[in-house]
């Protein structure tokens, strides 16, 4: 397998505290992965980092060979990766299908006018907001705006996707629904890289986890492995669980 994601030794302080600790973790193409770990852990961090949000203390984060590490957050998104957000971001004053546009218009191959509203069209299906193009992006209910910002991810036609915590607050039907979405984009090839505290998902989506504690990486490997891992085990649970 082809690595797509490498991280080396990453590292973010924010003054005095440490919240990402030497992290190396791979990503191999067409993997979705897990990124785990008790709240607090340093796992949007890393999220964020990959993403430019922040800019690594020390470390790595290469993509295909070449070292994205402290770009800007929008020379990463034309260098191949997209995002969503553990709380939705969104044009709120925006349509639908405007949000998904917006979107496509600022991608490196720039799509405008009908191209880019039947593409807007076409996203939105996949998601499941088929035809609610023209609906105003505030009126939707928060599980059709993460819908929707999944839509603007899958606009950039990225090559790797981080969804951060992208499942939460959804009633069971929704969650299964949102498995299988995340399920299909797996097949078709896409490289995810996902946090997530519903064990259900990662254990339906992901070959293989990454587990973080006090933002230290503490075990990675095949997903079931991971989830039987003491160490996981107590840091998710603490002392007597293992
Ligand atoms: N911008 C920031 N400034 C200062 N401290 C921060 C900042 N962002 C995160 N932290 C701290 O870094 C640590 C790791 O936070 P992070 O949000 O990465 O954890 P997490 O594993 O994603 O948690 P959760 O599962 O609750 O989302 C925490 O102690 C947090 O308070």
């Amino acid at each position: 397998m082809t690595t797509l994601l490498k991280i080396q030794n990453l590292k973010k302080q924010f003054g005095g505290l440490t919240a990402v600790n030497d992290v190396s973790f791979s990503v191999a193409e067409g993997e979705t992965v897990a990124l785990l770990g008790p709240n607090g852990s340093g796992k949007t961090t890393v999220i964020n980092m990959i993403s430019g949000a922040f800019a690594p203390t020390s470390g790595r984060i290469v993509l295909a060979g070449e070292n994205i590490a402290g770009l800007a957050p929008n020379r990463i998104a034309h260098k191949g990766i997209a995002r969503t957000f553990q709380l939705v971001r969104i044009l709120p004053s925006l349509s639908v299908a405007e949000n998904v546009m917006a979107a496509l218009a600022f991608r490196p191959n720039h799509l405008w006018g009908t191209e880019a509203r039947d593409r807007a069209e076409h996203l939105l299906l996949e998601v499941g907001l088929g035809g609610r193009g023209h609906e105003h992006a505030n009126d939707l209910t928060y599980i059709d705006q993460k819908r929707m910002e999944l839509a603007r991810a899958l606009a950039a036609e990225p090559r790797l996707l981080l969804l951060d915590e992208w499942l939460s607050g959804l009633n069971p039907t929704e969650l299964g629904v949102g498995i299988d979405l995340i399920t299909s984009l797996g097949q078709r090839g896409m490289t995810i890289l996902l946090v997530e505290h519903i064990m259900e998902a990662v254990r339906a989506l992901c070959s293989r986890a990454v587990v973080m504690n006090v933002g230290t990486k503490i075990a990675d490997g095949p997903t079931a492995d991971v989830l039987a891992d003491p160490a996981v085990i107590v840091a998710y649970l603490g002392d007597g669980h293992a």
